[in-house]
């Protein structure tokens, strides 16, 4: 397991928002406005091509301390030598991803709206859950529904950090964080934004003024 936390927004890119000629300086501005995890989540492109940018990307990521993190592909992980990996529930089972990838490896799950799935992932030895989608999200429509109810019984139960994930913008986070998120997962509230760096601020803001209660 990695010493650095799995606190703060945690932005993931997409290919349509951010394209290949874009997407260092986009993830950049993300970094600067105060995101701290990146995952590289692209299910689109050629693997030689993901390759390529997930290598810039962990560079990028390293250069900045930021956790890097690869979705669904173990060997684009072991490739880019991430700080781990998002598995949900058609992915590679935990078991082999800890074995592929080592002690050392973040493995983060998606657990949707199950907190029998998260107390399950969190004996195989996962280093965070993700719930949601919490709010309709344009960039994965059909994703399972999350209650914030669920996201609440799960910080009275599980010691692991908690992601929310699905629809998430300025308006709608701090309910999130007050009902037990460790990390915000974000896209398109913050690559989709005009202006990404001060988008990824707000949300990143939203950490600090809650740390200070
Ligand atoms: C942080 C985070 N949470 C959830 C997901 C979704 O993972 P999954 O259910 O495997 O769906 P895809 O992202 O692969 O479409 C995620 N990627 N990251
Ligand atoms: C990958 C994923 N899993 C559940 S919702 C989602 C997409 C999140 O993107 P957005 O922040 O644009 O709703
Ligand atoms: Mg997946």
């Amino acid at each position: 397991m990695t010493s650095k936390p799995i606190q703060g927004l945690y932005a993931i890119t997409d290919p349509a928002l951010c394209p290949n000629d874009t997407l260092i300086d986009k993830v950049n501005q993300a970094i600067d406005g105060g995101a701290k995890i990146i995952q590289y989540r692209d299910k689109t492109q050629p693997f030689a091509v993901q390759k390529a940018m997930a290598h810039k990307l962990a560079k990028l990521c390293k250069q900045h301390n930021v956790l890097f993190i690869v979705n669904d592909s173990i060997e684009l992980a072991q490739y880019s030598q991430a700080d781990g990996i998002h598995l949900g529930k058609d992915d590679t089972a935990i078991q082999a991803a800890r074995v592929a990838l080592g002690e050392q490896a973040i493995i983060g799950i998606s657990c949707y709206n199950s907190l029998e799935r998260a107390q399950q992932m969190q004996n195989l030895g996962a280093d965070y859950v993700a719930f949601g989608r919490f709010f309709p999200s344009k960039t994965k429509q059909n994703a399972p529904q999350a209650e914030i109810k669920t996201l609440q019984l799960a910080k009275q139960k599980l010691k692991i950090p908690l992601v929310a994930i699905g629809g998430i913008n300025t308006d709608n986070a701090q309910q999130l964080l007050d009902s037990g998120a460790d990390s915000i997962a974000v896209i398109q509230g913050i690559f989709a934004q005009a202006n990404i760096q001060k988008s990824a601020h707000s949300l990143s803001n939203l950490f600090q003024s809650d740390k200070s209660l």
